[in-house]
């Protein structure tokens, strides 16, 4: 028998459009008493020990100096810091990052010998757009369930504040051909060819590349193919800002950690992108992306974060050995993946229901919901996408609509909306959110869902292990 005592919360913020209840659920007797287990796909338990990320700060802002192995480093060293672990424990390290420093392509092993890893550790680096961390994450559960490594560390960096801009195809072009020639006559007939167009620089674009199209006019057109209308955009912004906000000052966020900065005078102990604002100016704003007749706007799109996520992940038994006190069993997880041109974001819409079915659940067995918020109106079609017949028996298979998760435990504390996102450390990210969030919560279960440029997703399944705590 389990009770379940829900006590009605502070007023609602009128989010009536999604039926978002600020219910808080109690659940008194634990959620163990009557919880179901999922099937048991791992050989071995592996278990997330703990996981650190740096405060995520909006681009240009206190990190803008910094390299990104130098983010990702500090996230490495606050791991090994935080659970009291020798450095020479950790058998291999894997780090997602989307847009790469050049200079530092394989940003896990720079980062590592930065940390002053062993170099006998070896580390690579994984890129899956915005699941790059879960990427990270999964390839280490790989290599534990293939008993080819016990202890892996596996986390996620991106740094916008400097972003490789390039000279265009055509100077570097000359650019090379002038390495190469021999005499200066070679060179002077180079030098004849260059044309100031060739000046224009390349810019990076947070776009989809067999398309062309940006993330934020692929929400535009999501948004709009699901008729998002731009107040529900807007009161799903607030939402996750207001939640975030909450989570921030009771200090829910244990798994950031404090930055001193070099060169920066107050230590970076917080996300700086956290903004409650009103309907009102939030209503004021002007389309981000497809003007004029957008939805997305600057304030229900994530912005451009800068940040790092480290965790730790190794075998149950491995765990007991180290006398380590896990927070939580890395269950299960899939990729999912569709044509980028048609609708990219829907990742949790597709990958939610398979998970579920595979591990033999239904939605009313989840207890914690972390799921990426790209954009507000992306997150507000993928649950519009869940609970329309149509789009689960047309996309899905399936013979009816998987329904509507409970959204009083839907991104409790925020999201990618409020919190930031820096692509690949916030699967690291939503991982610990969920882990933390089952203890402070009383839960068993949670899952853990993002969408990808590439029309990729994931979706992973996440237990509470016995005994955790949210510290
Ligand atoms: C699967 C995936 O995850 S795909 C990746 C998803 N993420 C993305 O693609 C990133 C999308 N975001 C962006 O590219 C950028 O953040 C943009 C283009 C939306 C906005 O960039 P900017 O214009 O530089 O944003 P900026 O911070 O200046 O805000 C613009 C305006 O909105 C206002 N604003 C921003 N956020 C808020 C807020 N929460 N409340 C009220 N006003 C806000 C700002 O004050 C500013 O107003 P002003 O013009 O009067 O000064």
């Amino acid at each position: 028998m389990s009770l379940n005592i829900c006590i009605l919360g502070r007023k609602s913020n009128g989010l009536n459009i999604l039926n978002i209840s600020r219910k808080v659920q109690c659940r008194a007797l634990s959620a163990a008493v009557a919880a179901p287990q999922p099937k048991q796909r791992n050989s071995q338990n592996v278990v997330l020990v703990d996981g650190v990320r740096t405060p995520f700060l909006t681009s240009g802002t206190s990190y803008s100096k910094l390299m990104p192995h130098e983010l990702a480093r500090h996230s490495l060293l606050s791991l090994l810091q935080k659970n009291r672990l020798d450095k020479e424990l950790i058998d291999y390290i894997v780090y997602g990052s989307v847009i790469q420093e050049v200079k530092t392509s394989n940003i896990a092993r720079e980062a590592a010998l930065a940390a002053g890893f062993s170099n006998k550790t070896p580390a690579h680096t994984v890129t899956m757009a915005c699941i790059s961390s879960n990427a990270a994450i999964t390839t280490g559960m790989g290599l534990i369930a293939t008993n080819t490594y016990d202890v892996i560390v596996a986390g996620g960096v991106e740094f916008m504040s400097d972003v490789p801009i390039r000279h265009s195809r055509k100077m570097r072009g000359l650019m090379l051909k002038a390495n190469k020639a021999k005499t200066l006559g070679q060179r002077l007939a180079l030098l004849s060819t260059f044309r100031p167009g060739f000046l224009a620089p390349e810019l990076p674009a947070v776009a989809e590349f067999s398309s062309g199209e940006t993330m934020g006019h692929s929400a535009d057109r999501l948004a709009s193919a699901f008729n998002v209308s731009r107040g529900e955009q807007d009161e799903y912004a607030l939402r996750s800002h207001t939640l975030a906000k909450e989570a921030q000052e009771k200090g829910y966020f244990t798994d950031l950690v404090p930055f001193k900065v070099q060169g920066v005078d107050q230590v970076v102990d917080k996300d700086n992108g956290i903004r409650v604002s009103t309907p009102e100016s939030l209503a004021k704003l002007r389309p981000a992306f497809v003007k004029p007749y957008g939805t997305v706007t600057a304030a229900n799109a994530s912005f451009l974060t800068d940040g790092a996520s480290a965790c730790l992940i190794m075998t149950e038994e491995k765990a007991k050995q180290l006398g380590l006190k896990p927070k939580a069993y890395l269950r299960d997880f899939l990729y999912v993946s569709q044509d980028p041109v048609d609708q990219l974001l829907l990742g949790p819409a597709y990958g939610i229901p398979k998970l579920l079915k595979k591990a033999g659940l239904t939605l009313k067995d989840i207890d914690s919901w972390e799921i990426h918020e790209a954009f507000a109106g992306q997150i507000v079609a993928n649950l519009k996408a869940l609970d329309s017949d149509w789009f689960c028996k047309t996309y899905l298979g399936l013979s009816e609509k998987l329904g509507s998760p409970d959204l009083s435990k839907w991104n409790n504390w925020g999201g990618s909306l409020s919190i930031g996102h820096p692509f690949a450390a916030t699967g690291v990210r939503l991982c610990m959110h969920t882990a933390n969030r089952l203890v402070r919560e009383d839960g068993k279960l949670g899952v853990v869902a993002a969408c990808a440029a590439g029309g990729q997703g994931v979706a992973m399944l996440i237990e509470r292990y016995p005994g955790a705590t949210a510290d």
